[in-house]
């Protein structure tokens, strides 16, 4: 039966796995028992299959114009009804189990929710492209806070790197398929400015949203900070990402395409491993 698989690959399952191990992560760092922890991992999860299966769904006559070849949908392997109502089920299961972790965690999740859902829609189309990322991905760090039994909002550092995240993923994101958007129509902003701004723009954001974690969690008084031994860890990490950054603008300005869009998700990645390890609490 290849139903399933169509379905999978339709629901973006990298972006998808990598957003629900970096909440886990933070789910972690955030000090969430067993429980809750799956719970954020299920709903994020779960929404991250809406958001994705609602882009393809929504994007399915435009994907067959341009004969997409990475989108099942376009390739006849399953239908486009059937995928926006897996989109639905996806999201009615991500807002109950949200709904389990209490009303705070619910609304911001609508929230992030309803803003990857605009931009599927609608925001894609416009100058305004990036926004619903760094709204989304600037309340991320919140989920992870707000599904303790005490919430909390993550600190101003950890939502400034989660915006600025989110701005590196759309800008590298769309780099492959400028061509493609234009034969259809789509100008966002990462479309206006062209390929290699948008991936100077992109590295330029992952950088900043590092250094704000960075910054964050060690300066003495600022909200986020940790113990001073966290510091050298924590260093650690900033160094890291900015070599990822380095390597990811050498290979944007020669070929701006996918593995650019992979550097960015491996920098966010040791980003929220250097928060898990260093313990540093992203709670306000
Ligand atoms: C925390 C949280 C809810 C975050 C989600 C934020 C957000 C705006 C996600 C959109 C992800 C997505 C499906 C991009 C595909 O865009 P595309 O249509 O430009 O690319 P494609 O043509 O390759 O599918």
């Amino acid at each position: 039966m290849s139903t399933l698989p169509a379905l999978w690959r339709s629901s973006h399952p990298g972006p998808t796995v990598v957003v629900t191990v970096l909440a886990v992560v933070l789910g972690v760092s955030a000090g969430l028992d067993a429980a809750r922890l799956a719970l954020l991992g299920g709903a994020v999860f779960a929404g991250q299959l809406s958001v994705g299966w609602s882009n393809d769904a929504i994007d399915a006559r435009r994907d067959a114009a341009v004969g997409r070849a990475d989108k099942p949908i376009a390739r006849g392997e399953i239908s486009a009804r059937a995928v926006g109502v897996a989109a639905s089920v996806a999201l009615v299961v991500a807002l109950g189990m949200s709904a389990v972790l209490g009303p705070a965690f619910l609304g911001v999740h609508v929230v992030a929710l309803a803003s990857a859902w605009s931009y599927n829609a609608w925001l894609k189309r416009t100058a305004a492209s990036a926004l619903p990322f760094a709204i989304s991905f600037g309340l991320f760090p919140s989920l992870a806070t707000l599904a303790r039994a005490d919430p909390l909002p993550a600190t101003l550092w950890a939502s400034a790197a989660g915006a600025m995240l989110g701005v590196a993923v759309h800008f590298s994101n769309v780099l492959p398929d400028l061509d493609d958007d234009a034969a259809t129509g789509i100008r966002g902003l990462p479309h206006r400015l062209g390929p290699r701004t948008s991936a100077v723009v992109a590295f330029v954001a992952v950088a900043a949203g590092a250094i704000a974690v960075a910054v964050g969690s060690v300066v003495p008084g600022s909200a986020g900070a940790g113990p001073a031994g966290i510091a050298p860890v924590v260093t650690a990490g900033l160094v890291i990402v900015l070599a990822i950054a380095t390597a990811g603008l050498v290979r944007a300005v020669r070929r701006p395409d996918r593995t650019v869009f992979r550097l960015v998700m491996l920098a966010a990645l040791v980003l929220a491993v250097q928060l898990a390890v260093a313990g540093v609490s992203v709670a306000a």
